[in-house]
């Protein structure tokens, strides 16, 4: 699980993305990773989330080996079984619930709950989770994230929900001492007349060059 975390870390922006279609899903995946993203979160918003996390799973073995591959949207235990049995690498939570951190820290795998007062964060770090989502984030903002933090000294945090993919909102988020970032509707927003992803591919490699020389200055 330290692993999972420090490649968080090293690579903290995450795209979070659901499509019924398997093929926009290859696509998108492909854009994001030759755009430099290293973790993804396939999220669990639709019938075919198990059937197409486990393709994206196959594919990526060959074509985008140092992917982390995870699962969002796991609102009960035997859904956290579903998906890491398929082999998800961590899971994500809209909510804190036992069941689902019984089932996650017992087989190693990372849990990222959801919370979005200090009382559920709290109640997560009962629980085990060594990283939250604060959900959602861009509401919450960075003011949130710098009063609650000294209560929790040893937890991570990962905002997510309506998080912008701009390197000034990002550099906020940072600064303010997250792990990571949740990219969600704002990262995936195609620009006017745009076809195919190279355009999705552009904005990651903007997006992960400067995390790059974050990274390179802390
Ligand atoms: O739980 C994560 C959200 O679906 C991502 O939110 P967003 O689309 O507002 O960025």
């Amino acid at each position: 699980m330290e692993k999972t975390l420090d490649h968080i870390s090293r690579y903290p922006a995450l795209p979070v993305y659901y499509n019924d279609d398997i093929q926009t899903c290859t696509e998108v995946v492909n854009a994001c990773y030759h755009g430099g993203i290293r973790v993804f979160e396939f999220v669990n918003r639709g019938d075919k989330a198990p059937e197409n996390f486990s393709r994206l799973l196959a594919y990526q073995k060959e074509h985008w080996p140092d992917l982390l591959l995870g699962i969002g949207t796991i609102k009960t235990a035997a859904m956290a079984k579903v998906f890491i049995e398929l082999g998800a690498r961590f899971i994500v939570s809209p909510v804190v619930k036992a069941e689902i951190a019984e089932e996650t820290l017992r087989r190693g795998i990372l849990w990222v709950p959801g919370c979005m007062t200090p009382t559920e964060i709290s109640m997560a770090e009962d629980l085990g989770a060594p990283l939250v989502k604060l959900f959602p984030g861009d509401a919450l903002g960075t003011g949130f994230l710098k009063a609650i933090k000294p209560l929790f000294p040893g937890m991570r945090f990962m905002p997510t929900g309506g998080v912008n993919p701009t390197s000034e909102s990002i550099r906020g988020w940072l600064d303010a001492g997250v792990s990571a970032v949740g990219l969600g509707s704002k990262l995936f927003a195609a620009p006017e007349g745009a076809s195919g992803y190279s355009w999705l591919q552009e904005r990651c490699r903007e997006l992960m060059e400067w995390v790059a020389g974050y990274n390179e200055q802390r």
